[in-house]
């Protein structure tokens, strides 16, 4: 390991979130780990979409999700990789795999560049990400606390945060988007067409479903929907097993585009517009900064 503090872990220039990392044998062989043919990854940068998607995924690939005969979480069915903190064995998970990650490209299992599984790298407007970032960090105990934007804003434009640095996670996948079978998904046109968004994601991973499964699957992946049900909520596991500091707040908090708005101020946002255009000058990926954009 390079570097632990309280709250971040450096392994290989990636910040993990240091108190869920329960196995360092894990991460330290994740190159190693035997990928097959059909697994799918949801990889993001955090607070990028990521629960929202994984409820997408267990939609499209289990009937018992889609109809409520079988109850489980979200995040069971789609568990995360590096951070197992529920101990599953993956090896023994019948296929397909279906897996959420926030590791960067360089650190996920060899296996996935032969270009049969298959990736969805869900990327969000970084103005949004770090505004969700900010309240996370003062709902969970896992995360460090931030007591302002502005002290936030330094960390995160400094990479100092659990995902490492934004621009490096976004430009990597997305200059090594060759390297691999992967479909880039953006929250912001998630949240302007979901229908369209779960159809896009549906036909890459080769899965038919009947127009009454579409409409199933989009009606129990809004947002108002998520929020309400208890296995896609996220609620318990903020509870129970990552820690809450404050009875207010909830994981799934605003859910829109655009929030950063009311949080950064001009000087601020003046400051970040400076680092994007600087970092993501030769990335050609669309963002949405405001939904009345189009
Ligand atoms: N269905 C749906 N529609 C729109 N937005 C949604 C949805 N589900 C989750 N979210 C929002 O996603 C944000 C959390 O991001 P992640 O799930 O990536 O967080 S984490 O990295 O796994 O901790 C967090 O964003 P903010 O509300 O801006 O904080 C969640 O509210």
């Amino acid at each position: 390991m390079d570097n632990t503090d309280k709250y971040l872990l450096n392994y290989k220039g990636h910040n993990f979130a240091s108190p869920v990392v329960n196995d360092i044998d894990f991460l330290e062989n994740i190159e190693d780990f035997e990928i097959r043919d059909d697994d799918v990854f949801l990889i993001t940068y955090p607070k990028s979409g990521t629960i929202w998607t994984q409820q997408i995924l267990s939609l499209i690939y289990s009937e018992g999700h889609r109809n409520g005969t079988e109850n489980l979480q979200t995040v069971d069915r789609v568990p995360f990789f590096e951070y197992n903190t529920r101990k599953v064995d993956f090896v023994k998970r019948p296929s397909p795999r279906l897996f959420a990650s926030h590791l960067s490209y360089n650190l996920v299992p060899k296996g996935l560049t032969n270009k049969k599984a298959k990736i969805i790298y869900v990327y969000r407007n970084p103005k949004d990400v770090l505004t969700s970032y900010f309240h996370y960090s003062n709902l969970v105990v896992i995360f460090e606390a931030m007591n302002s934007i502005e002290e936030l804003l330094e960390k995160f434009l400094d990479g100092k945060v659990v995902g490492g640095l934004w621009f490096d996670h976004v430009r990597g996948w997305y200059e090594h988007r060759r390297d691999f079978n992967i479909l880039f998904m953006m929250y912001e046109e998630m949240k302007k067409d979901l229908r369209s968004s779960v159809l896009k994601i549906s036909s890459f991973l080769e899965k038919e479903l009947s127009e009454e499964d579409v409409e199933t699957i989009v009606k129990q992946a809004t947002f108002q929907y998520m929020k309400s049900d208890p296995r896609a909520n996220c609620d318990s596991i903020v509870s129970n097993e990552l820690g809450r500091r404050t009875n207010e707040g909830r994981f799934l908090r605003k859910g829109t585009v655009g929030d950063w708005k009311r949080h950064l101020t001009v000087e601020q946002n003046e400051r970040f517009d400076k680092v994007f255009q600087r970092k993501m000058r030769d990335v050609p990926l669309k963002f949405i900064w405001d939904l009345n954009e189009g």
